[in-house]
């Protein structure tokens, strides 16, 4: 899996790289380029628009001269803006300097007239991850003027100003899309940072993963390729007892659809026998909407062993018998899924926390998680809790939203990359827990069952919002469970 490798060791990887690969900085610098060329090709709608490339003094700004060459190359129209002494730049700028074609019309920032066409696409390559205090001067004004641009607008590696890990202070570019290298920079995944990056792509440059990982952080980023491995194969001969016997517990009145929600994903993801324990009064509901779904009687539950994997929380409300809570916790011997008011409830009553067992995977989205652990004033603080709770408790949390973390017992903290705004809709959470119970039920490692739960989730939500987009419902991204399986080529 991709490691992401804090801003202050890039430099580091870099000669180690270079070194171990007999190239030069500027070859790896010309892969970054290429990298960043073919994605702006594969995009038609930067198609034969003129380019306004902006260039700082240190590598990132590098990339920007190579870029301009590059795209040079294609006929396209390329103005390069500068902004300091070429022999004060990096050895590798300057080398890219020197190639230049004569077609590439160069600028001094300072005598720059900013007139750039509202069709016309702008560049940043200021700073990169080696920017190391708040913008100022001349690099601010370029920024601010430029954000007030409606043209599409590309930030190279980072957008610049924003801190490779950290938050940003003061002004940034705001792009549209970021083009990062190898692997997204952490300060690309925080909520506070969304206006500036954009689309986040991740643009190749040859560094593999087991090169990567000599200067990993513990931070790790899940994507489509990790996916296969992490699956179970099931055969011929499979019968629904392999597949798994999960109960699902929560549902009040009023709020039988999230059990509804979170049994039909279970049985979406792949569930051989899905169980819904749901109040009396509510039975019927359950075994309306969702026929292939089995009511459970308290009777069942004094044999708790039985079912292969336990979600507990959709729709539970909060007058629930505490006492029941406290023997399922004590009394069930294998790791638990506990979302919403399963986790409302510990927040209230945090001397429950101690009975939840080891490997449990608690899913709480960024309120619950607070009152959970308490408020906190940034994302930083809030992973850095993610992870201190995960590692005292020995359970995987869960912290949902765009890029969903998950903090492990073991300290490492993964970020999913599927999913888009449009799963920001009633219910969503619901069917993510059924997703994991489900996984975790034929017979998924925690770890695995959450990673392959967070990321089928986030993309059942791209495939349902492809056509629905803001009119996507939770219902859609159940639909669109089993395409999941086929967009990845799992059988
Ligand atoms: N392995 C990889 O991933 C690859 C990385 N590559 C690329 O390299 C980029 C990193 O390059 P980098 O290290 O040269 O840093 P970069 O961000 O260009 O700027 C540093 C310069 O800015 C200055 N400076 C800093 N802050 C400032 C401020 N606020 N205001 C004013 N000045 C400020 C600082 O000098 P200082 O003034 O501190 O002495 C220094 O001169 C990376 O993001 C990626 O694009 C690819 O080419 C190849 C593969
Ligand atoms: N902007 C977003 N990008 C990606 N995923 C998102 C986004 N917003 C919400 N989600 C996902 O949607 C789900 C919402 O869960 P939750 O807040 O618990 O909803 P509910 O309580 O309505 O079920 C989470 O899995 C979250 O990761
Ligand atoms: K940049």
């Amino acid at each position: 899996m991709l490691s992401i490798i804090p801003g202050n060791k890039v430099s580091e990887l870099d000669s180690s790289y270079i070194l171990d690969q007999g190239i030069t900085s500027w070859d790896l610098m010309e892969r970054a380029a290429i990298s960043f060329c073919s994605w702006f090709k594969g995009r038609k709608n930067f198609e034969d628009k003129p380019v306004f490339i902006f260039s700082g003094p240190g590598n990132n700004g590098g990339d920007g001269v190579a870029i301009a060459r590059i795209l040079a190359a294609f006929h396209l129209e390329v103005n390069l803006i500068v902004f300091d002494a070429i022999d004060h730049c990096s050895k590798d700028f300057q080398i890219n300097y020197k190639k230049l074609p004569s077609t590439v019309k160069v600028f001094k920032i300072e005598d720059f007239d900013f007139r750039i066409d509202v069709h016309a696409v702008i560049i940043d390559g200021i700073f990169g991850v080696g920017i190391n205090r708040p913008l100022e001067g001349k690099f601010k004004e370029a920024i601010d003027r430029l954000n007030t641009f409606d043209c599409q607008k590309i930030a190279i590696d980072i957008p610049s100003g924003i801190p490779a890990d950290g938050l940003l202070q003061g002004s940034a570019f705001r792009a549209d899309y970021t083009v990062t290298f190898q692997f997204p920079k952490l300060s690309l995944l925080f909520p506070e940072h969304g206006e500036y990056t954009g689309e986040i792509f991740v643009a190749d440059i040859g560094i593999q993963d087991n090169f990567l990982e000599k200067f990993a952080s513990g931070k790790y980023f899940i994507q489509q390729r990790d996916m296969r491995p992490l699956h179970k194969t099931f055969h011929k001969f499979s019968h629904k007892g392999d597949f798994g016997k999960v109960l699902l517990i929560g549902g009040s009145k009023g709020k039988v659809g999230a059990m509804v929600l979170a049994s039909t994903a279970a049985l979406r993801t792949g569930s051989g026998l899905v169980h819904g324990f749901i109040d009396e009064s509510e039975r019927i509901i359950l075994q309306t909407a969702a026929p292939e779904v089995m009511v459970a009687f308290k009777e069942e539950l004094e044999n708790l062993a039985k079912f292969d994997a336990i979600g507990i929380g959709p729709g539970w409300g909060l007058n629930v018998d505490l006492k029941f809570y406290e023997s399922l916790l004590k009394n069930y011997k294998k790791p638990i899924v506990i979302d919403a008011d399963g986790i409302n409830l510990l927040a209230s009553h945090p001397d429950l926390i101690q009975n939840i067992p080891q490997g449990s995977i608690l899913t709480p989205h960024i309120k619950e998680f607070e009152r959970l652990t308490g408020n906190v004033s940034n994302h930083v603080e809030r992973l850095q809790k993610a992870k201190d709770f995960a590692v005292e408790y020995g359970l995987f949390l869960v912290l949902k939203g765009a890029y969903t973390s998950i903090s492990c017992p073991d300290g490492k903290q993964f970020f999913n990359s599927s999913g888009n705004q449009y799963m920001a809709t009633a219910g969503s959470g619901d069917v993510l827990t059924g997703m994991i119970t489900s996984f975790l039920g034929q017979g998924y490692t925690p770890l695995n069952a959450t990673i392959c739960g967070v990321f089928h989730h986030g993309l059942a939500g791209e495939l349902a919002s492809f056509e629905n987009k803001r009119g996507t419902i939770a219902s859609d991204i159940i639909k669109c469970i089993p395409k999941t399986y086929l967009e990845l080529g799992i059988d």
